[in-house]
């Protein structure tokens, strides 16, 4: 039996002894390799967290301890660790473990993540909690540096410094966001990693102060003082010092003995300190050294290359339409420049930076600033291109207001992700850009019906100069394989397109769900109800010409979204159309208000009625209404 086989608790990692944790490690590292290889989901941040995550919960006296993972991708180890290991098996699937951390999953999971950079303010909250009900325990906030070039994080740190709580901050520093990490913070944090001068300078001059003897011990607040000078050049952490932390490290995050000594040293210590720790990312994986394409992998691929088997071939994802016709824009255009909050690879947009790099902008795990960047770029001429998945730009969206849409300026914002994305779950679900964007004034919203469409209002939205632009596609395959970006024209702005002419219901249908109505229309024409389909690929501002049409010759009308049906399009087109036609009657089909958990995209799709049998139910009881009534 394996130690990591005995280990039910952290209780049992704490009963281990120093050559049993690095045993333990190797143990979890295969198990990971092993179980991810069949499951897929975030290999590479665990396998870096290895050492780390055991000496934590060798330390600390979890769970009344409270360590605060961000993000959450990198806690396999700590689900290892904390009486999950036999259920690894079902990570990321239906009604399994969750790709990311969940409170009702395991005490151990003290805080649910999933987006990037909330555990510094989360540990801080939990600090002020104990202190203000007078209880005792530790909180730990684990950060990557990717993560800790977010806004949101040095809100967290200023917060911290400054409130003097007992907080500690583990700062993973493994060079990486999931693209290579940029900014000043990364420059800042491979300049201590690569300066160990000071450690041994500082701690040399605290053995001199300490041990002098008598004549010259006057001198030790001078000498105090130079320290602190010289400290401003040299001390690893000066930054972390200077926001009221005390800084520790930088310390090897591979070396059991070393992490477990400092946690031990810092543990009992009761104002904010931060650890910082050198890790590599993807440490151990067969196929080699970490790379953005280790940082998650599909379920099925073979360790040895990280390939995933049994491939079957398809059309495009759209996100690769949508990166090549963009890649093909930026050739055409001059002043198109892209902006990405660290996903270069996620959104497709590496070609576009490699192909013109003066106009690529990484702004890192930054989003809110990525808008209003964007917003900047546009008051100088520049057509800029905000290419964000749909759940991160929630991140910004005061600044979609606040920058982009009252001052009208031409920012397009490309939403990748949207709808529903399967086995991230919850907490990356893109249901709620049409609510939020439908709501901004000045805001153009649309959605695609395919990747030919997608690239059509590409064009479109660079072209719009009144305004922002938005326009939202899925995490799936194109439905067609689009031709290059020179043979497709702009879609003509605000219209609608008839796909099919019916008389008694119409289905007015919001990207995804196009293709899927004329399924349901198929189906139901076979029963004898003849629906008409439009395609409603312009959100706002509706196509009226077409609408009041169909408001003249038809007496139902269902709107179809992938999206929350709150404030959505079809709660926006009911409204519409009962000023416009009171007596035609209208139904709304999307996404209830309720949480969507991970599953393969297909089967939540199916799950919602958001497929041809669904929207074909969702008409005959609409139709099938109005019988009753009358
Ligand atoms: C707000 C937000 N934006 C983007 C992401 C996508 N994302 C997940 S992990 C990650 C990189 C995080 O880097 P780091 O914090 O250094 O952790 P590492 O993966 O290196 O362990 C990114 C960009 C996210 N989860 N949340
Ligand atoms: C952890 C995280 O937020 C990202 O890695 C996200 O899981 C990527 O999603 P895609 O797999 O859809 O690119
Ligand atoms: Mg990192």
């Amino acid at each position: 039996m394996s130690i990591l086989e005995s280990i039910n608790s952290p209780a049992d990692v704490r009963a281990l002894s120093r050559d049993e944790l690095r045993t333990l490690a190797q143990d979890v590292r295969d198990r990971l390799i092993d179980v991810c290889s069949r499951t897929g989901g975030h290999i590479g941040a665990g396998l870096g967290v290895v050492e780390l995550t055991i000496a934590l919960h060798a330390v600390f006296d979890t769970p009344t301890d409270q360590l605060v993972w961000d993000v959450g991708h990198q806690a396999y180890p700590h689900k290892l660790l904390t009486g999950r290991n036999s259920r690894m098996e079902t990570l990321r699937q239906e009604d399994g473990l969750s790709g990311f951390l969940k409170r009702t999953e395991s005490e151990y999971d003290t805080f649910g993540a999933g987006h990037a950079a909330t555990a510094i303010s989360a540990a801080l909250g939990m600090a002020a909690g104990r202190d203000v009900l007078g209880e005792a325990f530790k909180a730990v906030a684990i950060i990557g540096d990717g993560s800790l070039g977010s806004g949101l994080a040095y809100e967290g740190l200023n917060n911290a410094g400054h409130s003097d709580r007992d907080i500690i901050v583990v700062l993973n520093d493994n060079e990486m966001s999931i693209a290579p990490n940029v900014g000043a913070m990364h420059k800042y944090l491979t300049s201590i990693q690569r300066n160990p001068l000071y450690n041994r300078l500082r701690s040399r001059i605290g053995e001199l102060v300490d041990n002098a003897p008598a004549p010259f011990t006057g001198v030790s607040t001078l000498v105090r003082k130079w320290e602190e000078s010289v400290k401003s050049f040299l001390t690893p952490g000066v930054l972390f010092e200077e926001l009221g932390f005390r800084y520790f490290g930088p310390i090897d995050g591979h070396d059991i003995d070393a992490l477990v000594e400092t946690f031990n040293a810092v543990r009992d210590m009761n104002t904010p300190r931060l650890v910082h720790v050198i890790t590599q990312k993807g440490r151990g994986f067969p196929a080699g050294e970490h790379g953005e394409k280790w940082h998650a992998l599909p379920p099925g691929h073979d360790p040895a290359t990280g390939k995933q088997l049994n491939v079957s071939a398809g059309n495009p994802a759209y996100t690769a339409v949508y990166g090549k016709g963009l890649t093909e824009l930026g050739a055409e255009r001059q002043d198109l420049a892209v902006i990405t909050a660290a996903m270069p690879g996620g959104t497709g947009t590496t070609a576009f930076g490699k192909a013109y790099p003066n106009r690529f902008f990484d702004v890192g795990i930054a989003e809110g600033h990525g808008v209003t960047f964007a917003s900047g770029l546009a008051t100088r001429g520049v057509r800029p291109v905000v290419t964000i998945y749909s759940t991160f730009l929630q991140r910004g969206y005061d600044n979609i207001i606040h920058d982009a849409a009252l001052q009208k300026l031409p920012v397009v914002f490309a939403m990748d992700r949207a709808g529903l994305v399967g086995e991230d779950g919850e907490t990356h679900m893109g249901l709620y850009d049409i609510a939020y964007m439908l709501s901004v004034p000045n805001m153009t919203v649309t959605a695609p019906r395919n990747g030919t469409e997608m690239l059509g209002l590409l064009r479109a939205g660079v072209e719009h100069l009144d305004g922002p632009f938005c326009l939202r596609y899925p995490r799936d395959a194109s439905p067609d394989v689009p031709p290059a970006m020179s043979e497709i024209p702009a879609t003509p702005y605000g219209t609608w397109e008839v796909l099919r002419r019916g008389r008694e219901v119409a289905i007015l249908a919001v990207g995804t769900m196009v293709d899927t109505a004329l399924k349901a229309a198929d189906d139901l024409a076979a029963e004898g109800l003849d629906v008409t389909v439009v395609n409603c690929r312009y959100l706002k501002p509706y196509d009226a010409v077409t609408l009041n049409a169909i408001l003249s010759n038809h007496g139902h009308v269902l709107m179809v979204e992938e999206g929350t049906v709150v404030n959505g399009f079809g709660a926006y087109m009911s409204a519409i159309i009962h000023r416009l036609a009171p007596a035609v009657r209208t139904a709304v089909h999307g996404v209830p208000d309720q949480i969507v958990y991970a599953a393969p995209r297909k089967k939540q799709l199916a799950s919602l009625g958001l497929d041809a049998p669904g929207i074909a139910a969702r008409v005959r009881a609409l139709h099938a209404s109005e019988a009753m009534a009358d």
